[in-house]
């Protein structure tokens, strides 16, 4: 039997981190504060695009590793969550994008802005479909709040803005979306649209829960409370680009703090006092689904780096 590891935080970083471990024979615990429903990873709209997230040079990368295992997803999407739907991000030039846009098959120029079929996720169904693959491989998810990070062999921390105290970390801080879920007046493609005069965006998603409009980026403001004056100023956004979404009934409000860190990604094993493995995997800013595998995978070699199968 190979040693437990303890994956800390269940949101798409740390379920998709102990998937990996699990499925390469290690016995994993994850334990969260919160069930999966309710982290940040739930929240999110959830469009593969590279955004708001640091360190540019291994962002490409994970992202894209993250593309192939989601184009495989796709094949299921009932049960995986995952489809690929095709959109425009209006307003901006191919010849914007970093390197990584080479890798993504279809994206091209259209004279409104740049045109793709990328992956869509539906994340209350793919965390609970994470969750399934992780237990089929053996391992278990548990809550359990932490105040300081457990002394094990080894331990493995996705908590997300949790590492801000737990760390403690200060350079993870929150950066406040708010969105809107919408009965879908007939809307097939997503689309988004970047106004660089203001922390605002312009964006609507097509999930099979409803039409999810978006949104907003508010630096270090915690405040998980839907605020209706944005929550109308965000419809009326979004229906200056599709009318019809003017007079669509609102099925819910979401908030959700992205968990940006100011020095980037952060994927670094350390020892502790006690010679545990510390593995850090958090501070995934706004593309923790869009890096998820890569990080995963990165983090998943460090914690077993220590520890061969026997
Ligand atoms: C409005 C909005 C829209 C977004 N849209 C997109 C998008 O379209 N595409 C995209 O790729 N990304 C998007 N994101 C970003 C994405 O949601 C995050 O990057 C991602 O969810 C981070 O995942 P995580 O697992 O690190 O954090 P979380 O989902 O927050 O999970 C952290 C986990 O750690 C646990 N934890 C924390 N502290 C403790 C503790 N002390 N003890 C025990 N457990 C603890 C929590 O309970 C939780 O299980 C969006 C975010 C928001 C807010």
């Amino acid at each position: 039997m190979s040693e437990q590891m303890i994956v800390l935080g269940g949101g798409v970083i740390g379920l998709t981190t102990a998937v990996v471990l699990a499925e390469s024979g290690r016995d994993v615990r994850v334990w969260s504060r919160d069930p999966a429903g309710e982290t940040t990873s739930a929240v999110a709209g959830a469009l593969w695009w590279p955004y708001r997230i640091e360190p540019a040079g291994s962002v490409g990368d994970w992202a894209l590793a993250s593309l192939r295992v989601y184009e495989e997803l796709a094949a299921d999407p009932g049960r995986t969550g995952v489809r690929l739907v095709e959109g425009l991000q209006s307003g901006i030039r191919l010849s914007e994008l970093g390197p990584w846009a080479a890798g993504v098959d279809g994206l091209r120029q259209a004279p409104d802005g740049v045109r793709a079929r990328i992956p869509l996720i539906d994340m209350p169904t793919h965390l609970a479909w994470l969750r399934g693959r992780l237990e089929a491989a053996g391992g278990t998810v548990e809550i359990r709040a932490l105040d300081a990070l457990p002394d094990a062999p080894v331990v493995v921390n996705c908590t997300g803005l949790g590492a801000r105290t737990l760390v403690p970390d200060p350079g993870v801080r929150p950066v406040r979306g708010q969105l809107v879920v919408v009965e879908n007046p007939g809307v097939t493609e997503w689309y988004t649209s970047v106004d660089h005069s203001s922390s605002d965006t312009t964006y609507f998603f097509p999930q099979p829960y409803g039409l999810l409009l978006g949104g907003t980026a508010q630096d270090d403001d915690w405040d998980l409370a839907p605020d209706p004056r944005v929550a109308e100023e965000i419809v009326a956004r979004c229906a200056r680009v599709r009318p019809e979404i003017a007079g669509a009934r609102v099925l819910a409000h979401r908030v959700g703090l992205r968990p940006v860190r100011d020095a980037g990604v952060r994927i670094e094993a350390e020892t502790t006092a006690s010679g545990g493995l510390l593995v850090h995997n958090y501070g995934h800013g706004g593309a923790g689904i869009t890096v998820a595998w890569g990080c995963a995978r990165e983090a998943a070699a460090l914690a077993a780096s220590r520890t061969p199968l026997l």
